[in-house]
């Protein structure tokens, strides 16, 4: 068999006790290849080795006389495997080391091996092995786990392709089925999509269904856009955006143009890098805040550190790869440490991201906003309408100029809104030579030559305290690890609007009220993929 060109797309694993009713392994194995299974790997935990291996021969009769022929694996046994000339052996950590399998086995058979850390999937590829299994990505009643063992959720998954580089496929398993398969294969995405997951590996998903068949089609229907075997050159590499789309992992809600999917992938790209970096995101916050923010940027895979004191700023900026400002419960000594903090970023060019919380409320904010913008030169500035309003008025733009009314503000919220933001957002960042970002039911961002909308979120987010400063500090992840602040701006938008949506779900009574969307909303930010961006993102693009 040419190992080369094993397709590792749709992995069977089976379990006799998981078969419906007067159900026979045989039919259900040959039913499930029928449906798109690629490779089958008999796992037998019970049966007498007499029994074992004569259930092996007739397996591997039914995967050899499949078109093309179907490789046929056994688990642990190396040698029932030797017995029946299958076409290798899996084995897992308290198993034969790969080393003895390949030795016993030879150079042409297939050896793979289970791993649940890095170290583990560097180990097994210097002992030989020929393709990775992780431990389970999700909880499974199918097998029995090690008492302590956490399952590695998508994110440990992709921690273990992206360190195998490559050398060797990786498929991934444990509770995976039609509902969360996709989800799984585009969380093993890395480097823009061009590498990721071989396949996935099922069990019960297909053995213990009525129609195995049916079940295995709709399964490598999901998974086979988005096997990455081999990495694929950029230019072949499909645009995120428009695979998802085309499949339609969710209803197309709008028709978008070439320039608006663009900038989609370039958002799925900058939220890959973000959770593939762990960016550290200094932020001088406000107290109402703190603990919200902190936590939103943990859950979208960043590390936060609060931290205000002048003694102490500067050292922390240091070390940091992106700094946000927030001036919503402002004191002198905090301005001093805004400033203090701000001046060392741009000296160390580490991206500054302002929010002007109140900015038209007082002078004292007004005054604040304006020399910091002057003094420190932030990437991107994150406001509501009456807030920008408030600096734009200040900075000499007249609602001529705009083509707007200026909104006014009611302490931190505003009041009303703008005729035609994008165009403010645009001249204002012109101005200030950063990118605008303007939050409302429709947020606006612009670099002075795109104007972007964001559509994503609802409602509930306008019944928290707090979830625009959300958008600023996840903001200044998203600038720590991308190049261009545009794109970081609309990412830190969509990515909480997306989240907003997924938390409210079809509402159907679980959202109760802003406690309940608030609890959710912090679960969706952490189960945030590349994927769930790609599908869901729902914003347009224009040149000036
Ligand atoms: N009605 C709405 N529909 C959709 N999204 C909304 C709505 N209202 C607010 N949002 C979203 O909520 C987030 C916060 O925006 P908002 O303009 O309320 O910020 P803010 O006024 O600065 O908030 P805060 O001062 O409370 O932090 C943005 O991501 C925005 O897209
Ligand atoms: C309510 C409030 N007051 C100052 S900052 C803040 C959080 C929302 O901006």
């Amino acid at each position: 068999m040419d190992k080369s060109i094993i397709d590792y797309t749709l992995y069977l694993v089976t379990d006799q006790t998981l078969l419906p009713p007067s159900r026979t392994l045989a039919e259900t194995v040959a039913a499930a290849i029928k449906g798109g299974v690629t490779l089958v790997q008999l796992r037998e935990k019970t049966k007498s080795t007499r029994a074992f291996i004569a259930e092996a021969q007739a397996l591997k009769l039914i995967c050899a006389s499949s078109t093309p022929r179907t490789p046929f694996l056994i688990n642990d046994r190396v040698d029932v495997a030797l017995a029946v000339d299958a076409d290798g052996v899996h084995v897992g950590q308290d198993d034969m080391p790969v080393r003895d399998v390949r030795r016993l086995l030879g150079p042409d058979k297939i050896v793979g091996v289970t791993v649940e850390t890095v170290e583990q999937a560097h180990e097994a590829i210097a002992g030989g092995a020929d393709y990775l299994g992780t431990a389970a990505v999700f909880p499974t009643a199918t097998k029995k786990h090690a008492p302590g063992f956490a399952p590695l959720g998508v994110a440990g998954v992709r921690e273990i392709v992206q360190a195998v580089a490559g050398r060797v496929p990786v498929v991934t398993i444990g509770g995976i089925g039609a509902g969360n398969a996709r989800e799984v294969m585009h969380g093993g995405l890395w480097e823009e999509g061009r590498r990721g997951l071989a396949g996935v590996a099922v069990v019960s998903a297909i053995i213990a269904q009525v129609d195995p068949e049916a079940a295995a089609k709709e399964l490598v229907e999901q998974v086979r856009p988005w096997v990455r075997s081999v990495a694929l050159p950029l230019s072949q590499a499909p645009s995120l955006a428009r695979v998802v789309r085309e499949k339609s992992l969710q209803p197309i809600r709008s028709s978008m143009d070439a320039a608006s999917l663009a900038l989609v992938d370039d958002v799925a790209a900058a939220f890959t890098k973000l959770k593939a970096t762990k960016p550290l995101v200094h932020n001088i916050t406000n107290f109402v805040v703190m603990n919200d923010t902190a936590n939103a940027l943990v859950s979208i895979g960043a590390s936060p550190v609060m931290s205000h004191s002048i003694e102490e700023v500067r050292d922390i900026v240091k070390i940091s790869n992106a700094l946000v400002i927030n001036i919503g419960t402002l004191s002198p000594s905090w301005i001093a440490s805004m400033h203090a903090a701000g001046n060392k970023a741009k000296e160390l060019s580490i991206p500054v991201v302002l929010d002007p919380v109140g900015a038209g409320a007082t002078p004292f904010r007004l005054q604040t906003c304006l020399s910091l913008i002057a003094a420190l030169k932030p990437r991107v500035v994150k406001g509501n309408a009456g807030e920008i309003s408030a600096i734009a008025k200040a900075l000499g733009l007249t609602d001529t100029d705009t083509g707007s009314q200026a909104v006014e503000s009611r302490g931190v919220d505003s009041v009303g809104s703008l005729a035609d933001p994008g165009t403010l957002a645009a001249l204002l960042a012109l101005k200030t030579n950063s990118v605008v970002a303007i939050s409302g039911a429709i947020d606006v961002v612009s670099d002075g030559t795109r104007v972007a909308r964001v559509e994503n979120g609802n409602a509930w987010l306008g019944t928290l305290s707090g979830t625009g400063c959300t958008a600023t500090a996840l903001a200044g992840a998203f600038l720590a690890s991308a190049q261009d602040p545009f794109v970081a701006a609309v990412a830190a938008l969509v990515a909480l609007g997306v989240a907003a949506e997924l938390a409210a779900g079809d509402d159907g009574g679980v959202v109760r009220g802003p406690g309940t969307f608030k609890a959710r909303l912090l679960d969706e930010i952490y189960g945030l993929d590349v994927g769930k961006i790609s599908a869901m993102a729902r914003l347009s693009v224009k040149e000036r």
